[in-house]
């Protein structure tokens, strides 16, 4: 048998062949469809000046600063209130020297006022069930300076600069700022489109009940949503049996479809290994680690195409470790990447193969110590169950036969 392939070597082989998927077309989306998670595909400029227009800091009275600078404590200002401005549309009447306008924030600032004084700061106080007409004078108890609580337009963003840059992962944040701008569409990155095809003549879907020697298809589920965590979309999913006309045509519609097609199952030394048959261009080895061993690369239909073996830990050990990172790249996302950790207690592992177990965080750790991970169920790569308990997987190096509780390990968060 062939030599195993290391694992760092396969991801290398993985990252190069999926390189050009980098090159991503941009694609106009509606601010309102289901934009969070996505990546802004270049700079957005704001339209126009945020604020828009002049406007209250506070609910109070827009005044001439210099009608009230004298105000203190002891030294009221008293000026006639001349009427009211809400937050509502319209533009107010200027203000005339030596009088005030009741004003509520947000509202327009008067033209020839240039402060607000706050309702508390006057012998109003509050404005809270103020009904009615408003007062004919206001006393301030304490004057402001030119500009205080009076937010000028563009003071936030002017009109033309940069509200969103490239490369920003929208957030709820970034929505506020581009809903703020009357901006409704954003520049995307489009996403990477995947193939997901479960080969498997003892798959069925979950909407039927398995027969004898018949399994739930978990992969198909299970990498679907491991391609969309990973900012990327599902362009097919398919479950095929092995057979390889079946699969052939599946393929074909694949690399029609995606931009990458990811196999799971027959791929390692049965009789209907049908995957290995119906993927000429690709390549397939042993890699040094459990689970994921059986891995293959190359093309199918001009698409790049990867082979993940079927056992459903092993799939998803093979995303997390061979794909995970490469897809968010190409979509413009930052890497998951690898922690370390402190061993709860000792593991033993097979010589001569890298295993990835799968842990649990224990307890806490005090600050910037790495944090404690404990195993969780077995190695075997059919225990899918006992892995929804787990956190991360557990990176043990091949030549590590134990490792005492208080060793650190690398981790790949789940
Ligand atoms: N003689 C050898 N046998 C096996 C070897 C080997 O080197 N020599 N490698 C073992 C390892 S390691 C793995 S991993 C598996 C890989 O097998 P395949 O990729 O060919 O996968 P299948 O045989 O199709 O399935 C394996 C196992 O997983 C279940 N499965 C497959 N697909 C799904 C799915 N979509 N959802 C749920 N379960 C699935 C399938 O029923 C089998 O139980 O080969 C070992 N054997
Ligand atoms: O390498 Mo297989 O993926 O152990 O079960």
């Amino acid at each position: 048998m062939a030599d195993r392939v290391d694992v760092e070597q396969h991801r290398a082989d993985v990252a190069e062949l999926l390189a050009p998927l980098a090159d991503r077309p941009h694609e106009e989306v509606a601010l309102h469809q289901d934009v969070l998670g996505r990546v802004v595909a270049r700079d957005v400029p704001a339209p126009g000046a945020l604020p828009r227009f002049r406007n209250s800091q506070m609910d109070g009275f827009a005044v001439r600063a210099e009608d009230v600078a004298a105000a203190a404590p002891g030294v009221p200002v008293t000026l006639p209130v001349a009427g009211e401005v809400a937050a509502a549309p319209g533009r107010p009447a200027p203000l005339e020297p030596g009088t005030a306008v009741r004003i509520m924030t947000g509202a327009p600032v008067p033209a020839g006022a240039d402060a607000v004084v706050p309702v508390e700061d006057t012998d109003h106080v509050t404005f809270n069930g103020a009904a009615g007409g408003p007062a004919s004078t206001v006393t301030v108890v304490r004057g402001r300076g030119a500009g205080e609580y009076v937010r000028e337009p563009g003071s936030d963003v002017a009109a033309g600069d940069v509200v969103l840059r490239a490369g920003t992962v929208l957030a709820p944040h970034h929505v506020a700022a581009a809903a703020a701008c009357g901006i409704t569409r954003l520049p995307l990155l489009a996403p990477v489109s995947v193939a997901v095809v479960s080969t498997g003549s003892e798959l069925v879907p979950a909407d039927r009940e398995p027969g004898p020697g018949q399994v739930w298809d978990a992969n198909g589920p299970a990498l679907e949503a491991a391609v969309r965590a990973a900012g990327a979309r599902v362009g097919l999913r398919v479950s095929v049996p092995d057979d390889p006309e079946i699969l052939r045509v599946a393929l074909e519609r694949a690399a029609a479809l995606c931009d990458l097609v990811l196999t799971t199952g027959g791929v390692s030394q049965g009789a209907y290994e049908v995957v290995k048959d119906a993927l000429p261009e690709v390549t397939f080895r042993s890699v040094a680690m459990q689970p994921g061993g059986p891995q293959g690369l190359g093309r199918v239909g001009g698409r790049p195409a990867l082979t993940f073996p079927g056992n459903p830990v092993s799939a998803q050990v093979s995303f997390v470790v061979f794909l995970r990172d490469v897809l968010r790249a190409a979509g413009g996302l930052p890497p998951v990447g690898r922690g370390t950790a402190v061993l709860d207690g000792a593991v033993t592992s097979p010589q001569g193969r890298r295993q990835l177990l799968r842990g649990r965080w224990a307890g806490g750790a005090a600050d910037g110590a790495p944090r404690r991970v404990a195993v969780v169920g077995g190695p075997g790569s059919h225990l899918v169950a006992s892995m929804a308990a787990a956190d991360v997987l557990v990176d043990v190096p091949a030549g590590t036969t134990t490792l005492d509780a208080g060793a650190e390990v690398s981790v790949w968060p789940l």
